[in-house]
């Protein structure tokens, strides 16, 4: 009989750490899982899916739009926001109370409250409660980063756009990425009229440039606007609530709400992991070898605490990999090549594999090969917006090496795509393939 009140020790119930603790408790292990705030994490909570909610909602914009032109005589139809986001946080009760009853059905002892480490084997639960274990997986993710400039106080992150009382009539988003493209989506479907401000020239790095500056395009064209290289002097609060946003070199201007959207940073402070000698690097991110150890061995992380990819099936994919390894007798790594990856803008964005700059840097000869097209219920609805589809191949070999699209329902294609591009499928086997007709998906076996 071990010494210790666990075999694990979770600190956090999101993505990475829920499935952990369900895992490991099925190979056999005593879990238990620290929780400080609700069970589901960033991803359940206040991330993927509130949000993925909020953009089906505001889509509808669109569809009834759309729609006069498929023959329904649909009214001015108003939107009620408090319906929309007391639908969605029900929702979100609703996942919590699964992730909850799954937890409790394999067994996992959850603990409320703040975790921090006391020892190599101990944690201490706020309020005095001290537990031992013979392993800690860290899964504490990551919060939002805010920035620091006169009055930036005033703004708002991810986490308070889901709770809003009202829409707001203008809106800042700040940054360019992930979270700043999908709200400014959501906002301007809902009627705000939002400004994205970035500091550098280009929105989402990493993406491949041809589909970048085509939602830049369509954005432009569904009137939300872009403040490139741009940084802030300060934001004033006005007597009517109203905050005024002065940039450099530019004159203020009004909005009802400022958010942040800037990137989001590890939860690895005041956890006491350093006094245990575990290793942080300068961004935060507790520093692990390839099956999550950290420097002290008995502790582990996983997810966006880690800083390696901030997406939610990676750190599923880890906590997976960590409790069959560690606790089932078949260990196994991550394999982070290939990772698809979208933005649920409007219209979105998906990706797998290399950008086109990427395959040149890195392979040297590249065949690109592009569909831009005008979707066939874009055309009907007279919605002046194109679809692109990019793929990138190996000049030799003829393998795919990058996909990227833009257009409605990117993801949801990419995602069967993404699966020859992994399996290092060439260009070949797409021609090979009979296009599905009449679909916008055959334009990838169509590719010229
Ligand atoms: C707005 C938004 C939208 C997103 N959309 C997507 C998307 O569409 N697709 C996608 O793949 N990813 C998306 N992400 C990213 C995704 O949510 C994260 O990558 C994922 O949740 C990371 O999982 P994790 O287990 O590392 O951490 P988390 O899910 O963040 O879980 C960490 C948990 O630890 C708890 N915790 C922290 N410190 C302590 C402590 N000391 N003691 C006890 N508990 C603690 C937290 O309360 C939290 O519940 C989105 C993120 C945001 C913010
Ligand atoms: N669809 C999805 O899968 C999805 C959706 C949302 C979030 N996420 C995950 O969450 C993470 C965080 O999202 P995010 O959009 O906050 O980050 P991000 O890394 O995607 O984008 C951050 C943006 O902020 C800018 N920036 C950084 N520091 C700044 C500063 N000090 N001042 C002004 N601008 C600054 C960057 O140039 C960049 O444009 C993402 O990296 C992603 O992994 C994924």
């Amino acid at each position: 009989m071990s010494d210790y009140d666990y075999d694990l020790i979770v600190i956090g119930a999101g993505s990475g750490g829920v499935r952990a603790a369900r895992v490991a408790a099925a190979h056999g292990a005593r879990v238990a899982i620290v929780e400080e705030y609700r069970v589901g994490g960033t991803c359940v909570i206040r991330g993927c899916v509130p949000k993925k909610l909020l953009i089906y909602g505001a889509h509808f914009a669109e569809d009834l739009r759309d729609a006069r032109q498929f023959g329904w005589q649909v009214p001015d139809c108003q939107f009620d926001w408090p319906t929309l986001r007391d639908n969605v946080l029900a929702e979100v009760d609703r996942l919590e109370g699964l992730y909850r009853n799954t937890l409790g059905s394999h067994g996992v002892t959850i603990l409320p409250g703040r975790g921090t480490i006391i020892g190599p084997h101990g944690v201490r639960i706020a309020g005095g409660q001290d537990v031992t274990s013979r392993m800690i997986l860290v899964a504490t993710g990551a919060r939002p980063l805010l920035p620091s400039f006169d009055g930036a106080e005033h703004g708002i992150s991810s986490n308070e756009a889901f709770h809003l009382d009202d829409v707001p009539r203008r809106i800042a988003i700040v940054g360019g990425g992930y979270i700043a493209n999908e709200f400014a989506g959501i906002f301007n479907e809902l009627g705000s009229a939002v400004t994205v401000i970035n500091r550098s020239g280009q929105l989402l790095r990493g993406y491949d440039h041809s589909v970048r500056d085509r939602l830049v395009e369509i954005s432009t064209r569904k009137g939300i606007a872009f403040r490139f290289d741009a940084s802030f002097e300060k934001v004033i609060k006005l007597a009517d609530g109203s905050l005024s946003v002065q940039l450099a070199g530019e004159d203020a201007f009004s909005v009802d709400c400022l958010m942040f959207a800037i990137g989001r940073v590890p939860n690895s402070s005041d956890l006491g992991l350093e006094e245990q000698g575990v290793e942080i690097d300068p961004l935060g991110a507790i520093i692990v070898d390839d099956d999550g150890r950290s420097t002290v061995g008995s502790i582990f992380a996983v997810g966006d605490v880690t800083n390696r990819i901030q997406l939610t099936p990676v750190a599923i994919r880890e906590g997976q990999a960590f409790a069959d390894t560690q606790f089932g007798g078949k260990p196994h790594r991550v394999d982070y090549r290939h990772v698809p990856s979208a933005v649920f803008s409007h219209p979105p964005i998906a990706f797998v594999g290399l950008t086109e700059q990427q395959a040149r840097d890195q392979v040297g000869e590249v065949k690109i090969y592009t569909s831009d097209f005008r979707p066939m219920k874009n055309v009907l609805a007279k919605r002046d917006e194109r679809a692109l589809y990019k793929m990138i191949c190996d000049a030799d070999t003829d393998r795919i090496l990058g996909l990227h699209m833009i257009g409605p329902d990117a993801p949801e294609i990419l995602q069967a795509a993404a699966i020859a591009v992994k399996a290092g499928l060439s260009k070949a086997a797409f021609d090979e393939t009979i296009a599905l007709h009449p679909t916008m998906a055959e334009e990838l076996v169509l590719l010229r």
